[in-house]
């Protein structure tokens, strides 16, 4: 990492944030910061992708009212743009949310580079690769400093958390003017000092979401047990304490000592033969078939409002539904 400068505005003083790539992602990132009081222009060059996102942030505003919006919060505050150049002109903070292609990132970060205002920070929220992957390189006017990961939760609008973490170019100060604005507007924000193939949290969901794979195409478990297996199960007590102090408590009073000395040698076996499966047509369809005959009757949008509803839920009864200000 570099050290130089690009903020040109405190994160505190943020007022107009640019979301770029408007799909699951970039649409829960406009409900979050128009729910926090910021003006948010957005562009997607997708024909239908001003109705599509109308109508996400119009399905996420009952939670976000439930949450509590900023003074003066309303979804009037956004501006969708026919152009990426028109929608970052004036932006304080850019966050693109474009699809999971390498190679379209690195030319869309460039071109946003190109685009936005100088020293202006622009987040990506890829769920894996490394800064350093996407990155311009210095010369020709490229900033790479500016640019950093802020890879958040689905949907971003009611998961707090971002992971922000820079790339062999990316400014030291960038990562921290960042992680910054994402506590201001409300995020909780993990700030990692280099770079790890999914993260942090993908990193652990990866593990599991291997196994789950597995389970499937060898028909060890049906979709429906494996999710049961997580909300009845371990899923209750990672809402508020993570897996490790979880697995402290598995030792009594002995802690973590006692769990690894009595439970280590018995799991060494589960944490060598891991490998990843093989997402073949047959295991892709039996993942489709398995979640639709999970959800049963309940259309996307039921889906969607389930689960707004009960992660709103756990944030009150876990005491972190957050004030409003920013
Ligand atoms: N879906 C998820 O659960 C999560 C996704 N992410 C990351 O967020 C990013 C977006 O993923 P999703 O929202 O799930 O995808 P999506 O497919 O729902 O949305 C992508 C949007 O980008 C638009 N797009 C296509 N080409 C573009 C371009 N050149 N410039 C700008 N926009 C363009 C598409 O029209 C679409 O609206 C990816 O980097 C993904 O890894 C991060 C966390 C969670
Ligand atoms: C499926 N995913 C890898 C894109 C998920 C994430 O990146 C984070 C999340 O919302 O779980």
């Amino acid at each position: 990492m570099t050290d130089t400068t690009p903020a040109p505005c405190a994160p505190e003083d943020v007022r107009r944030v640019a979301c770029i790539g408007a799909g699951v992602i970039g649409g829960g990132w406009v409900a979050h910061f128009l729910a926090r009081g910021y003006d948010v222009t957005a562009w997607d060059p997708a024909p239908d992708a001003e109705d599509k996102l109308r109508r996400l942030v119009a399905a996420a505003w009952p939670a976000l009212e439930q949450l509590g919006l900023a003074e003066g919060a309303s979804q009037d505050r956004l501006t969708v743009t026919a152009t990426l150049a028109e929608a970052v002109a004036d932006a304080q903070f850019v966050q693109e949310s474009a699809p999971e292609k390498l190679e379209l990132k690195r030319s869309l970060l460039a071109e946003l580079d190109a685009a936005t205002p100088p020293g202006v920070v622009i987040a990506s929220s890829t769920s894996g690769y490394p800064m350093t992957d996407m990155q311009p390189q210095h010369g020709d006017g490229a900033d790479p400093g500016r640019l950093v990961v802020g890879h958040p939760f689905n949907p971003p609008y009611l998961i707090p958390l971002v992971e922000v973490v820079g790339g062999e170019s990316t400014a030291a100060d960038a990562v921290a003017w960042s992680s910054r604005f994402y506590d201001v507007a409300g995020k909780s924000v993990i700030t990692m000092d280099r770079e790890l193939p999914g993260f942090i949290a993908n990193r652990l969901q990866e593990a599991l979401w291997r196994e789950a794979l597995h389970m499937v195409a060898n028909g060890e478990a049906t979709v429906k047990d494996i999710d049961d297996s997580i909300t009845e199960g371990p899923g209750l007590r990672w809402a508020f304490m993570g897996p490790c102090l979880t697995f402290a408590l598995a030792g009594g009073e002995g802690g973590m000592g006692h769990m690894l000395d009595h439970f280590g040698p018995s799991l060494k076996s589960p944490w060598t033969r891991l490998e990843a499966p093989e997402l073949d047509r047959e295991l892709r369809d039996a993942m489709v078939d398995g979640c639709e005959e999970a959800a049963g009757e309940r259309t996307y949008a039921d889906l969607v409002a389930e689960r707004d509803q009960g992660v709103i839920d756990v944030l009150r009864a876990t005491g972190r539904l957050g004030g409003t200000a920013r």
